[in-house]
Parts: structure tokens; C-alpha cells; sequence
């Protein structure tokens, strides 16, 4: 039976009926080829001899390329289907080829009359003649030179000359764009990225990532010469390369066909990942290892690839993939689903497989396993006692009662609930502080109060009266709850330590709390591979800055950033950057986090403002961009407008209806429905959708009052570049369109990318 590789091809977004033909095609060619009724012709003077056409249907044809190596099966290259005429034109004028100077494979075009001549670069283009021939190029400008491409990376000259020929940064992306190998647009981005060409041959797997130091083993061997072999089996070879698995990928199955024929550009992240995706998803790293990168550039794909690979690679290891929120977790395993319906996924936490759960589910789940245990653990971490079952609260919650309660004389600043749960979340649970003694000591790294002796006493007796009522009322919060379970794995009741998972992977890490990774770190066994950590620092929406090393998570020489977006065009991408600049942020080694470096391979619109003078003017406006979209046949689905609020969720909801637009509500991250959806933006975190409108971003809307209600004047900047996170996380939703409203005033954190 032959083998049959899919390309991803542009062009390609056939309708349904098209879909069910071509699926029927290939199944049947991959059964049996020489079944008369596929009609594989070859072609008349073509380019490649390999070329084939196939019948899809009265109109319709395939372009395969036939490969025969001397040891395995025949195997087709699917090369799109198109009308009769074009596919002709394709099958006769496009080569399958190993490029000779990446040996990475790839489709090339040319005049069939014409022997395809090995890429070479063109002699005039010296430093000097260059400098003087093309003053206004973008590249030029970089500093690149035409052999760059053509020597270095093995461009075509005429190519590589056009790519020189752009002016602008948006000129040589909308090139790029067009370009039929992935692996040519690569370059060109990493270029537009400034990146030095030994940083883009390591992106893209034409030589070997320098990062040895944190795998623990080399992920590809070295590929050895074999002279023996035919050219087919040679390009069969190239096809497996690295840069080439973006865009050609080794079907296995009838089921596994039909998800990349029904998946589209939308699957495309279930089978062509970038090779830095891949290398990340696969590489075997000595300790906990950090992958960072902004809104968009495929980190959850990534964990979703390395979950099914460590479950692949260790069938019997526990794999637990997490993230901040249940709902978010429903998403992971929704998708986790789509990338392998096969995969073995775990029924409880400690069973073998990957186990997708939200952080706090987690730690429910280690709460309820460790029983009477988890009482006794919680003498290390609360200096008591306490009830294995009872509530639990919020983490800033029952902190106005206690300072009441404690009669205490502090400032207004350090009597704040939002200064106390912080205090206790990120000093005293962070470090288990059980006596005012260790309180008296204990360092106080990031918190932007310093406390004098005096200070510190009355700051612990608040905290031993919030424990106190804690323990009449019988709860706990959620960050005691997971610093208990910590303690409880770690053996804090006596018994030997125990662990829950051999390989954990954390989305959204930014959000998590001392107390989380205290958890998370206890809950898995320490060894190569046993954390895998997510995050983008600019979307940090809750909590505070939290660094690892301080937590015993060494990630020190094993971090790594992806900047390539996959979700948005590159105008929502800049639009959504610029919001966070002014802001200064600390990522999880303590170090400032910067936003150079992030280009989009897709061009859109600019993004769009509508300001108005009034509410019900805003409303209209609204609707009818709403509408217009809809007219204009975008499903409605895809349609999202985020709020500031549950309230004006309910209002725009109330106001569309008003203008004749149905809408839905959606108040978790699960996606249903046909109709527009309309969130807060909270909840729009790690969704995506392909239209948003960010509603009512006016002064004295956003920030909202209450975010900065009670807030001590030392923790307002840290709530504005929260907030000023929200928006960067709200707008970084749009995959193709982005407008944003305001009545009045725009918000201050609106301004500067206006
Ligand atoms: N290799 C790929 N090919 C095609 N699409 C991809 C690829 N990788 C990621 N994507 C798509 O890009 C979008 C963003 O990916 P993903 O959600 O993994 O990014 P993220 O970095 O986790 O984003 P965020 O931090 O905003 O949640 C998704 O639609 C995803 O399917």
C-alpha cells in the first residue's frame, strides 16, 4: 500500500463536498494506485518526472508527486487539489526537490523546458554593489545581503532579489506571506526579526540548536551519508526535515487523513509545527524548564505536542498538563482530544497517562487524597491543626474581619486587605512562616512596603487573628489549601514523601501563586522533564511577579522565547504590544521582560478605533459593526465583544438585542453557539477569536473603578500593569480584526497606541 504525504498549500480552503471527494480520492489511492477510476496520469514534458495528476472529480484533479525508493513503499506527495487546467499547469511547471544548500525538501517552479539549475548567487551582488544598488531595501537596511539568502540559506536568485526589493518591514512580510515553502517565509521573518543568520538556521533545524548545556541528550542524531541511496529515498529524507514538517507531514491512517483534511488551516497546529515548536515539544531537558513567548506564539500547542509525547515516549509515567483555570483546563483537553483522540488520558491524579486539570482541581484532589493527613500537615504551614473538610474561600477574603478584630494600629496602607492577602500569599505562606519570630526575619524580597519591627508585630497579629477566625469558621483559602496539600506531599503528617506526577505542564504559569508552585513542585517527582512551565509575563492578570529560584524551581540557563505569532496579523500584533508599553515587567528569573523581537507571518487591517461622545451612541456603533460583519457572511461565532464587566456584558447583551442582534453570553471560557459571543475580558484570556471589539475603553471605565478600589499607593503601579495587561490580553484575542470603542475620554492605558 503506498504511503501519502499532505503539503500545506495555500489555496487550499476547499468547501465541504470538495473535502468528502478528495478524502475519498486519497484513501483510495493510498489503498490501491492503479485502481483505474483515480485516473494517475503522468504529465506531458514536466518539469519533475515524478509529477502526477489524479481525478478528483468531473472538474477537480490532484497534483501528486510519485515517489519510488528502492527500500519501502511508494509514496505520493499530495500536492492540492485543483481545477483540471491549473492542476495541469502545477503538475508541469512545479519540482519536488532537496534543496541543495539546506538539503531542506521543497516545491519549486519554473518553465518545464528549462533544466532546473542549482541556485546560485549572483557575482554582483558585493557588499559595495549592493549598498549602492538598492539603497531602499528593508534587508539592506538590516544589514543582510543577497548571498545571505542565496548561499547561506540556498534562496533562488530571482527570489532572493525580490526579497531585497521590498522597502519596507510590511512589504517584505506580505512577500513572505506569499511564498509557497514555509521554510522560505521562515528566513525571511527571522530576518525581519533582525535575528543573526546563525540564530534562523537554528530556528528553523538547518543546524543544531546550541542549547546542549539543558538537554539531556542530543534530540537528532546526526544525519550519516549514505551514498547507497536512490534520490527518492533521499527526498523521503528531506521531507522529514525539521523546516519541511511545516509544511509536509507523513499521513498514518484513514482517521488521521481525514483530521488533516477536515482541519484546514484551523488544524494546522495538530501537524505542521515550526521546528522550534517541535524541538521544544520533544527535547528531553535535565530539570524544570521555562518556554516563555507572547499572546499567540503557539505555547499551548506546544505543551499540548510534549503531553502526548512524554505520554507516547513513557507509557506507564503520570503526565499532568494544568493550567490556571478549570475552565481553561476544559479547553486543554478539548484540544488534547483533537490532537490524538488515541491518546491515553488519566481517570484520576497518580493513574498513568495525561491527566488535564485546573491548578486548584489539582490541589482538591490532593487535599482529598491525603485525608486525615492533610490536618496534620497543615501544623507546618499554619502553626495548627485543622479540619480535613472545611470551606474554602478566596485569598482575599476574611482579612477586613481580622484587622477589626486584632484591634491594631496600622496605617491605612498596611490595614488594606489588598496589602494583607498579598503579604500573607506572597511572605508568609511563601515561606511558612508559623511565628512572629520567623516574621521578625524573614526576607521580604518584591514587596514594595518595608516594615519596621513595630510594624511587622501588629502586621502578625492580624495574621494570627485571620488565622484564628479561619479556624472558628472552619475554611481555608485556596492558597492555604494548596500550600497544606504541599506540605502533606512533602510529608509534613509524618509519612514518607509522595508524589502525583512523574511530568508536569503548566499553562498560564504567570497567574500562579507561591503557594501554587509550591505544589506543583511537590506534587512531581524531581528528575529530567518533570516541569514543563508555560507563561507570557505581559499577560500576568492576577497576583504578583513570582521568581522561581525562590520557590526551589531552578529554570536558570533553561528558558527559552518563542516570537513568532500564529494567532493575529501583524497589525492587531503591534497594536496590541504598543498598550504595554510604559510598563515595566518582571518575569519569573526577576529579570525585565521586553516585547522585541515579535513579528506575524499574516497582514491585515489596521485595527480600528470608533470613538463616541455617549453610551447609546457607543451601543449603535457597536451593533452596527457587529452587523456589518455579519452581512458580510463572517459566522457569527467568530464574532467576540469584550467587556470591562459582567455588568456591560449583560448591557451590550441588552443593547445588540435592542439593534436586532442575537447574542450569547459566555460566562466561562467555553466556546458554544453560532451567535456572537460577549465576555469580560478576564475570561477572553487564552481564547482567540477571529473579530473583537473592545467595548467602552473610556476613562472612568477602564481601569474599572474597583480594581483600584482599597489598593495601598505602593501596589497602584502593580494593579495598573495588570490592568494595562488586560487590555494587551484582550486585544491580542483578534486573529484577523480589531476594533476598539469609547464614549468621551479613551482610557489612559488606550493612549499611547493611539
Ligand atoms: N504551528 C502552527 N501552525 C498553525 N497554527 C498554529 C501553530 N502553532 C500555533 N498555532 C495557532 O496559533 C494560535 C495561538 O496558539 P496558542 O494558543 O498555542 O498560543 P499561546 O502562545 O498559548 O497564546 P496565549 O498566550 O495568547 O494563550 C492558535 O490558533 C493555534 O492553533
Amino acid at each position: 500500500m503506498p504511503n501519502l504525504i499532505m503539503t500545506k498549500l495555500k489555496g487550499q480552503d476547499h468547501e465541504k463536498a470538495v473535502r468528502a471527494k478528495i478524502m475519498s480520492f486519497l484513501s483510495k489511492l493510498t489503498e490501491d494506485d492503479t485502481l483505474p477510476g483515480l485516473h494517475i496520469e503522468p504529465m506531458n514534458e514536466p518539469l519533475d518526472s515524478r509529477a502526477r495528476t489524479g481525478r478528483v472529480d468531473i472538474h477537480l484533479r490532484a497534483v501528486l508527486y510519485c515517489l519510488e525508493p528502492l527500500a519501502g513503499e511508494r509514496t505520493y506527495v499530495y500536492a492540492g487539489t485543483w481545477e483540471h487546467e491549473e492542476a495541469i499547469k502545477r503538475a508541469r511547471t512545479r519540482k519536488l526537490q532537496i534543496n541543495p544548500v539546506n538539503g531542506i525538501a521543497e516545491l519549486i517552479e519554473a518553465e518545464p523546458a528549462v533544466d532546473a539549475p542549482a541556485p546560485a548567487a549572483p557575482k554582483v551582488w558585493t557588499e559595495s554593489a549592493q549598498a549602492g544598488a538598492a539603497p531602499s531595501s528593508f534587508l539592506t537596511e538590516k544589514s543582510y545581503f543577497v548571498a545571505d539568502l542565496t548561499d547561506e540559506f540556498g534562496f533562488p536568485a530571482d527570489l532572493a532579489a525580490e526579497a531585497f526589493a521590498a522597502a519596507t518591514e510590511d512589504e517584505l512580510l506580505a512577500f513572505a506571506s506569499d511564498l509557497e515553502n514555509e521554510w522560505q517565509s521562515g528566513v525571511l521573518l527571522g530576518m525581519a526579526m533582525n535575528l543573526a543568520i546563525s540564530q534562523i538556521k537554528e530556528s528553523l533545524g538547518i543546524t543544531e540548536a546550541d542549547d546542549n548545556a539543558v538537554v539531556t541528550e542530543p534530540a537528532v542524531a546526526d544525519e550519516v551519508a549514505e551514498p547507497d541511496r536512490t534520490e527518492d529515498e533521499r527526498l523521503v529524507e528531506a521531507l522529514k526535515h525539521p523546516a519541511a514538517q511545516m509544511q509536509f507531514t507523513f499521513i498514518e491512517g484513514e482517521e488521521e487523513l481525514q483530521r488533516v483534511i477536515d482541519g484546514g488551516d484551523f488544524g494546522a497546529w495538530r501537524v505542521f509545527l515550526h521546528p522550534d515548536q517541535r524541538r521544544y515539544a520533544t527535547r528531553s531537558y535535565k530539570g524544570p524548564f521555562r518556554l516563555t513567548g507572547g499572546a499567540g506564539t503557539g505555547k499551548t500547542v506546544v505543551l499540548l505536542h510534549r503531553a502526548k509525547h512524554l505520554a507516547e515516549q513513557h507509557p506507564t509515567h503520570r503526565v499532568v498538563l494544568t493550567t490556571y483555570t478549570r475552565a481553561l483546563a476544559d479547553n486543554l483537553r478539548r484540544d488534547l482530544e483533537r490532537l490524538d483522540p488515541d491518546l491515553a488520558q488519566a481517570s484520576a491524579p497518580g493513574h498513568p497517562g495525561v491527566l488535564v486539570r485546573g491548578v486548584d482541581q489539582l490541589v482538591a484532589a490532593v487535599r482529598d487524597a491525603a485525608g486525615t493527613g492533610f490536618g496534620a500537615a497543615a501544623q507546618s504551614v499554619l502553626g495548627a491543626v485543622v479540619e480535613s473538610r472545611g470551606a474554602v474561600v478566596a485569598n482575599d477574603s476574611g482579612w477586613d474581619d481580622a484587622v477589626d478584630d486584632a484591634d491594631v494600629d496600622l496605617p491605612a496602607a498596611l490595614r488594606s486587605k489588598s496589602f494583607l492577602s498579598v503579604e500573607y500569599l506572597q511572605v508568609i505562606l511563601a515561606n511558612r512562616i508559623v511565628t512572629k519570630d520567623d516574621y521578625f526575619t524573614v526576607r521580604r524580597p518584591g514587596r514594595g512596603v518595608a516594615l519596621d519591627r513595630a510594624k511587622r508585630a501588629q502586621v502578625w497579629a492580624v495574621v494570627e487573628q485571620y488565622r484564628k477566625n479561619a479556624r472558628i469558621a472552619n475554611r481555608l483559602s485556596f492558597a492555604e489549601v494548596a500550600s497544606v496539600s504541599a506540605a502533606w506531599l512533602e510529608g509534613a503528617d509524618g509519612e514518607s514523601p509522595r508524589t502525583f506526577a512523574d511530568h508536569i505542564l503548566i499553562d498560564e504559569a504567570q497567574d500562579l501563586t507561591p503557594s501554587h508552585w509550591r505544589f506543583l513542585r511537590a506534587v512531581t517527582a524531581s528528575g529530567p522533564d518533570d516541569m514543563f512551565i508555560a507563561d507570557d509575563t505581559h499577560q500576568r492578570i492576577y497576583g504578583q511577579p513570582v521568581v522561581l529560584s525562590r520557590l526551589d524551581i531552578a529554570i536558570v540557563g533553561r528558558s527559552r522565547r518563542l516570537t513568532l505569532n500564529y494567532r493575529t496579523t501583524e497589525q492587531n500584533l503591534r497594536y496590541a504590544l504598543g498598550l504595554l508599553e510604559g510598563g515595566t515587567f518582571i518575569d519569573a528569573q526577576g529579570g525585565e521582560e521586553g516585547v522585541a523581537g515579535y513579528r506575524s507571518s499574516r497582514l491585515g487591517p489596521e485595527p480600528k478605533s470608533l470613538p463616541t461622545q455617549s453610551a447609546s451612541v457607543q451601543f449603535a456603533v457597536l451593533a452596527a459593526q457587529v452587523k456589518s460583519w455579519l452581512d458580510a457572511g463572517v459566522d457569527g461565532a467568530t464574532i467576540a465583544v469584550l467587556t470591562t464587566s459582567n455588568n456591560a456584558a449583560k448591557d451590550v447583551h441588552d443593547a445588540l438585542d435592542h439593534h436586532g442582534v442575537a447574542s450569547t453570553i459566555l460566562t466561562n471560557a467555553k466556546q458554544s453557539g453560532d451567535r456572537p459571543v460577549i465576555l469580560t475580558m478576564h475570561i477572553a484570556k487564552g481564547l482567540e477569536f477571529s473579530r473583537v471589539i473592545l467595548f467602552d475603553i473610556s476613562e472612568g471605565s477602564f481601569p474599572t473603578p474597583w480594581s483600584l478600589k482599597g489598593v495601598a499607593a505602593e501596589d497602584r503601579d502593580d494593579v495598573m500593569l495588570r490592568e494595562r495587561s488586560l487590555l494587551y490580553v484582550a486585544a491580542s484575542r483578534a486573529r484577523d480584526e480589531l476594533v476598539v470603542t469609547w464614549k468621551g475620554k479613551p482610557s489612559e492605558l488606550l493612549l499611547r497606541s493611539e
